[in-house]
């Protein structure tokens, strides 16, 4: 590097880093800022003798302005103390004699007149402290009163301590010894290509010299390598062999995620280097780190909480499986029988949960992080047969021996016993403040219930949810509502992610497939309309065997009860011929009449509701969903949910009195839906409808629209916004408006329509409903049905109450439910 002469600014900085204190002053590092008492001691001070405190002590202004020290402490201190390799220029070189700084108070001919002198000295000879005295041979030492800077003695440094050393210096390899290991590294790739090149053309031409064979050329002697990139080339063969074997057991152990608490004892092959990141990210790693039951209203989950090396963030697992507590299902896991026993499902259990982290766990600490079986009790706690560490297999490795023709063969027996899985994504505003912006909360109610409901007196629930903290599609909470912002604007999801920069959808599901192999899981029926979740684990080497549906309660709820209103008109025709010779009795033989409204409506309402575990009804394609059966209600259905059959618990409800189809869906109504968080009940509104439109057209979710969500044709889809549209916001509120105004007046038809379906019998529990339930109970003639199940109505009183235009028509109906009771 070409020296220069140092300039007087630069001299001025290095004499305010090199400052040392006089004898009783405070030293440089401390930049105490001025308080009162400073002020007062630099009022008294001459100006003659301010140079050193100015140096040590800024003005109150300045330190104000700027609110910091004027010189980071630390880097002083580093710099001070590291040693020649960080201060080589500066700290080893001799700054001359001192000279006096330019005060700012000096008058301006002084000044002037200073530094001409100087000029004139830096012509002459080289500047002191300039790097052109680099390589001069040292000075000889001045009387040690003329070399200080103030005059005075200047202390000698501390030599640096080991640890000192060990803190301070830089852990990279010095520029120079960098730029040769990678000319070595250079010079070594050409050496190898020539070698190449030339064994290939003597190949050649011994093939076509057959007879005089030529005498062998001298192999190119391999250059003498350094040690350093010796080491280098090492460190990276391992790392690829490693990456390359994926069957090579890896031990968890230390993940290189900040805060993770690894167990003692472990080493692993990812601490090698921070070279890894050089070739390829490490393999990922997902491990089971603590599993604990949760009682929710649906039935008990094993919430596992899974720590991994790759995004340092906590995801879950919310597992029902009776069967992972078995102990003589994992004996026989220990055992090595890892085949499941005929017709029955391999459980869902944690591998990395099972293994044994260190020689020196103890039993007790294996069940406090989860590792046992049966169920825990004061009195019994039995830790789970210690697992060794097994191999653990990457995606493709995992993808590969899924399609090797034994395991297909495997594969119809999987499919009947694959359980339910959801791959569902952290959504704060919907599952914790109930949002109506979108239907999360609605949607990981409704997975734990649909997996709960799978269990048959042959087979107990089995599913996974698998819950990804990937906030917002992955962009974060604070991208998220600042997308909503602009969705008020009249952006859609999309558009709203891609003005801010992101991908529509920023997910990935890459540990949610590890998570899934760490349970067990090869095959799942999931839970999605989402394309993109069943290719991403296809990918990932996790089969999907079939696609359930996921539809949004609002739109069964209202799907269903138009069907259900149009059957049941021909059906009230009949039933009134019928009223005229005899009422109508209840199982409790009351009058039909003496039941409150509310109730009757609620009853009405249990078609469409448990028509909710019903999946959207099967089209033609690779992924149709397959319709579930209703928990109690036999067989499973083929009816179309949005309402050509009838369904189970309509027939003869009304004809034979039978109650048993009402106290099913207040069951299902009262203690079930929405039960698990405040965003999971039924998420209605124009912002959830908007959301779900975009999802259909514009995502590729694999969910019909209900007919009133359909688009129109005088509406065209929305273009995709990109970034490159510098007016998409105004275009897209435009369109926005021109919607609403294009859009045709409601018919007073209409109008009765949705008065009628406000008000219809098959509508969902309002708050006034709730509350007349809730009276109804405590005058101790509690709905048959909610006590039966250990929950009283009244509790439902408490439930969280939904505001919805639908409810105001309803007010004047809860009147006369009051006025009905009295
Ligand atoms: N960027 C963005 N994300 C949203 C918005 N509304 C909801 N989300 C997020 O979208 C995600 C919803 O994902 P999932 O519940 O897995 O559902 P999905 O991808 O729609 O697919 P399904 O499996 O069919 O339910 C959650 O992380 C929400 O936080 C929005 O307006 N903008």
């Amino acid at each position: 590097m070409a020296h220069h002469a140092a300039s007087a600014a630069d001299l001025a900085l290095l004499d305010m880093l090199s400052a040392l204190p006089q004898p009783g002053q405070a030293p440089v590092s401390h930049f105490r800022h001025a308080g009162a008492g400073d002020a007062a001691a630099g009022g008294s001070r001459s100006r003659s003798s301010s140079h050193a405190s100015s140096s040590s002590r800024r003005p109150l202004a300045t330190l104000t302005a700027l609110r910091r020290p004027p010189i980071d402490p630390i880097i002083l201190a580093a710099s001070l103390s590291s040693g020649p390799h960080v201060t080589r220029h500066h700290f080893h070189h001799s700054y001359g004699a001192p000279r006096a700084k330019p005060s700012t108070q000096m008058p301006a001919s002084e000044r002037r007149a200073r530094q001409r002198q100087e000029a004139a000295a830096a012509a002459t000879a080289p500047a002191a402290g300039s790097y052109a005295n680099c390589d001069a041979p040292a000075p000889e030492p001045e009387p040690e009163q003329e070399s200080g800077y103030f005059g005075g003695a200047v202390p000698s440094v501390p030599a640096l301590t080991d640890e000192e050393r060990a803190l301070y210096s830089s852990r990279q390899a010095p520029r120079s010894v960098r730029l040769r290991l990678e000319a070595e590294a250079k010079a070594s790739r050409e050496r190898a290509a020539q070698a190449q090149a030339a064994a290939e053309a003597q190949k050649s031409a011994d093939a076509s010299a057959a007879a005089a064979p030529a005498a062998p050329q001298p192999a190119a002697a391999p250059a003498p390598r350094s040690k350093a990139a010796e080491q280098l080339s090492e460190a990276l063969h391992s790392r690829q062999a490693l990456i390359s074997q994926p069957s090579t057991p890896l031990h968890l152990g230390a993940l290189p995620t900040p805060g993770v608490n690894a167990p003692p004892g472990q080493t692993t092959p990812l601490s090698l280097a921070g070279l890894s990141s050089i070739v390829r990210p490490p393999p990922l790693l997902a491990r089971c780190y603590a599993r604990t039951r949760i009682p929710t209203p649906h039935g008990e989950i094993f919430c596992h909480l899974y720590r991994n090396n790759r995004d340092g963030k906590e995801h879950l697992a919310l597992v029902v499986d009776p069967a992972q507590n078995s102990a003589e299902t994992m004996q026989a896991l220990e055992q090595g029988d890892d085949s499941p026993r005929k017709g029955a499902a391999r459980p869902l259990r944690s591998q990395t949960l099972d293994e044994v982290w260190s020689p020196e766990e103890t039993e007790m600490e294996r069940i406090v992080r989860g590792a046992y079986v049966g169920r825990l009790g004061p009195s019994f706690q039995q830790a789970s047969p210690a697992a060794p560490p097994r191999p653990r297999h990457s995606a493709a490795a995992h993808a590969a021996a899924r399609l090797a023709p034994a395991s297909r063969a495997a594969v119809p027996e999987e499919e009947e016993t694959a359980p339910l899985v959801r791959i569902h994504s952290e959504c704060y505003t919907g599952e914790t403040i109930g949002s109506q912006r979108c239907d999360c909360g609605e949607q990981l109610d409704e997975a734990i219930r649909l997996i709960h409901a799978t269990s048959t007196s042959a087979r107990p629930a089995r599913g996974v949810i698998v819950y990804l903290r990937q906030e917002g599609r992955g962009i974060g909470l604070l991208d998220k509502l600042m997308a909503y912002n602009l969705q008020d604007m009249g952006h859609d999801t999309v558009s709203a992610n891609v003005l801010l920069g992101h991908l529509p959808d920023a997910r990935k599901y890459d540990i949610a497939a590890a998570i899934l192999r760490d349970l067990g899981v090869s095959t799942c029926r999931l839970l999605t309309n989402n394309p993109d979740k069943m290719e991403a684990l296809e990918r990932e080497g996790v089969r999907v065997a079939e696609r359930v549906a996921m539809v949004p309660r609002a739109w069964r709820e209202e799907l269903g009860a138009k069907a259900r209103r149009r059957r049941n008109h021909a059906r009230r025709a009949k039933a009134a011929a019928r009223a005229s010779s005899s009422a109508p009795r209840t199982p409790d033989g009351r009058a039909a009449s003496a039941i409150p409204r509310s109730r009757r409506r609620a009853l009405g309402a249990g078609a469409s509701m448990d028509a909710s575990i019903i999946s959207q009804a099967p089209s033609a394609g690779a992924h149709s969903p397959r319709v579930l059966s209703a928990p109690g209600s036999g067989e499973a259905s083929e009816n179309d949910w949005a309402g050509g059959e009838e369904e189970p618990w309509e027939s003869g409800s009304e004809e034979s009195g039978d109650g048993e189809a009402e106290e099913e869906y207040v069951d299902h109504i009262l203690r079930r839906s929405g039960a698990t968080m405040l965003g999971a009940s039924v998420t209605r509104g124009p912002e959830l409808e908007k959301y779900l439109r975009t999802k259909v057209e514009r995502m590729g979710h694999l969910l019909d629209l209900p007919p009133h969500e359909a688009p129109h044709a005088h509406a065209p889809a929305p273009a995709p916004v990109t970034q490159a549209q510098p007016h998409a916001l105004s275009q897209s509120v435009d369109a926005l408006q021109i919607d609403e105004a294009d859009a045709p007046p409601a018919t007073p038809h209409e109008h009765d329509e949705e008065d009628h379906a406000n008000t219809d019998p098959d509508s969902l529990l309002d708050e006034g409903e709730l509350h007349a339930l809730a009276a109804h109970a405590a005058d101790g003639s509690g709905a048959p049905g909610t006590e039966k199940d250990g929950v009283a109505a009244t509790d439902f009183a408490a439930q969280p109450q939904r505001h919805h235009p639908a409810q105001q028509a309803d007010d004047s109906d809860d009147d006369a439910i009051l006025i009905e009771r009295q």
